[in-house]
């Protein structure tokens, strides 16, 4: 059983920030997944263009062996959008969690919107983004968290959910 934890939602989510903070807390290492797209994916999504199944396919593959590199466990920002990319994930460490940062479409694009001027992703595809998305409902091991909580709020609400968790192991 893995010690490792994704943190998953569409762009703009809060995935950066709330790694940042659970890497912090939990003194595991953090795995910026969006630094492992390729230049190609990165130039289509600053162009507006979506990215398909094959561009994301490499790119799980990657994340996968991030995965396997750091049986301690590590804190992985990852979209993670469809439930197949989610298994993928899985099966480089089998007991993954995930904790799925749940955000409204507008809230999604106005925070986009403004930070637009100092990141590639291009504000006109947060649509594609809830299109692709398959919310994990039901999945195991998921923690839903309500993305609008302060930083702190959400921080707080993980780590007592990994505790709780450890217990219970
Ligand atoms: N809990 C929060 N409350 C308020 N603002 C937040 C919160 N989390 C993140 N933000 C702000 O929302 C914006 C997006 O956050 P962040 O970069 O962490 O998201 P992301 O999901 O990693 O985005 P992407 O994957 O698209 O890079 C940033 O401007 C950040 O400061
Ligand atoms: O699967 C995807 O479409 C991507 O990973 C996106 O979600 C972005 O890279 C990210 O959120 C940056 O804004």
């Amino acid at each position: 059983m893995t010690d490792s934890l994704v943190i998953m939602g569409v762009a703009g989510c809060g995935k950066s920030s709330l790694g940042a903070a659970v890497a912090q807390a939990t003194g595991l290492a953090l795995v910026e997944g969006d630094d492992f797209h390729s230049e190609a994916s990165r130039a289509k999504m600053s162009q507006g263009i979506a990215l398909l199944d094959a561009d994301r396919d490499g790119w799980l593959g990657v994340l996968g062996e991030q995965l396997r590199a750091h049986p301690e466990g590590l804190v992985l920002t990852c979209s993670a959008l469809k439930l197949s990319y989610r298994e993928r994930l899985r099966q480089a460490a089998p007991g993954l969690r995930f904790v799925f940062l749940d955000i409204s479409r507008e809230q999604a694009q106005a925070r986009v919107a403004a930070r637009a001027a100092q990141h590639f992703f291009s504000t006109t595809l947060v649509d594609s983004q809830f299109a692709t998305l398959e919310a994990p409902t039901g999945e195991a091991g998921v923690l839903r968290v309500d993305a609008l909580k302060s930083l702190d709020q959400l921080q707080a609400e993980v780590t007592e959910w990994l505790t709780a968790k450890k217990e219970q192991a």
